[in-house]
């Protein structure tokens, strides 16, 4: 991890109509940092994702990404300018191959797709992106399956995959674990543990406790729109505010 800020939100409120969904968020996310998102259900960390992603805009603040301020820029400039996500729900086309889904996410970032000069070049690249990607997280045996006959653990790893081939320089996980059996976890954990090990940047919102803690360098703890704490998984966990807001929600 280095000290250079991939990710700065800074003072991030959002009103809807009379309701204040985010209160005053400021956080940094350092490059090779996996940071960890957590809160009760409502406590706002889809909203505060979709606000780093650009799908949703702030009312108050700045979002800046490797200290460029994007905070008026839509989801694919800052695509453009290194941001991938995955979603909770599956983002995948089920009638495709795993190869051909990743190779789309490959292709949409190489351009070139829709030059019929550059096509079979960019075609290539593609495939070797989506190749390497699917090596990573550990799926290139399954490349040649149709994507909708893939069990649900595997899925999320292809998601992640066409996340990576888009080389982003920070990874959102909105979820990953959402949906998965309890036998898949462990070696969905793995996968995104190699990612982090591999250097990459990620900001992960995850209800598995026990994934978060045992992946996060830091914590970000969310409330009623409200970021209570970011520190070390032991700093939080020993929070007497954390522990409060989670009174009765089983910390
Ligand atoms: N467009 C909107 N209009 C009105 N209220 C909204 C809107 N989007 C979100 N909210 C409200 O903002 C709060 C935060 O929602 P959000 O989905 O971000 O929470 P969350 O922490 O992701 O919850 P969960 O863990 O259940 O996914 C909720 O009370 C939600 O009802």
């Amino acid at each position: 991890m280095t000290d250079h800020a991939v990710l700065e939100l800074e003072h991030i409120g959002l009103q809807i109509g009379g309701a204040r969904i985010l209160k005053d968020v400021s956080l940094t996310v350092r490059q090779g940092e996996l940071l960890g998102v957590i809160g009760p259900n409502g406590a706002g960390k889809t909203t505060l994702f979709n606000v780093v992603s650009g799908i949703v805009r702030p009312t108050e603040g700045r979002v800046l990404l490797a200290g460029r301020d994007v905070t008026g820029e839509p989801v694919h400039r800052r695509a453009d300018a290194g941001l991938g996500r995955t979603f909770q729900t599956s983002s995948l086309f089920p009638a495709l191959s795993v190869l051909e889904n990743v190779r789309l996410a490959a292709q949409a970032k190489l351009g070139g797709a829709t030059s019929v000069l550059r096509a079979p070049k960019a075609t290539d690249a593609a495939s070797a992106r989506a190749l390497d990607a699917l090596a990573e997280v550990g799926m290139a045996g399954r490349a040649d399956r149709v994507a909708g006959d893939l069990a649900h653990g595997e899925k999320r790893k292809v998601e992640i995959a066409m996340c990576i081939a888009t080389e982003p320089t920070l990874i959102l996980l909105d979820e990953p674990m959402a949906g998965v059996g309890s036998a898949d976890v462990p070696a969905l954990t793995e996968v995104i543990r190699a990612l982090h090990a591999s250097g990459r940047t990620v900001l992960m919102v995850e209800h598995h406790m026990d994934v978060v803690l045992g992946l996060a360098d830091r914590i970000a703890v969310m409330h009623h729109g409200e970021l209570l704490a970011a520190d070390t998984p032991e700093a939080v966990m020993a929070n007497p505010t954390v522990q409060s807001a989670y009174l009765g929600e089983g910390l």
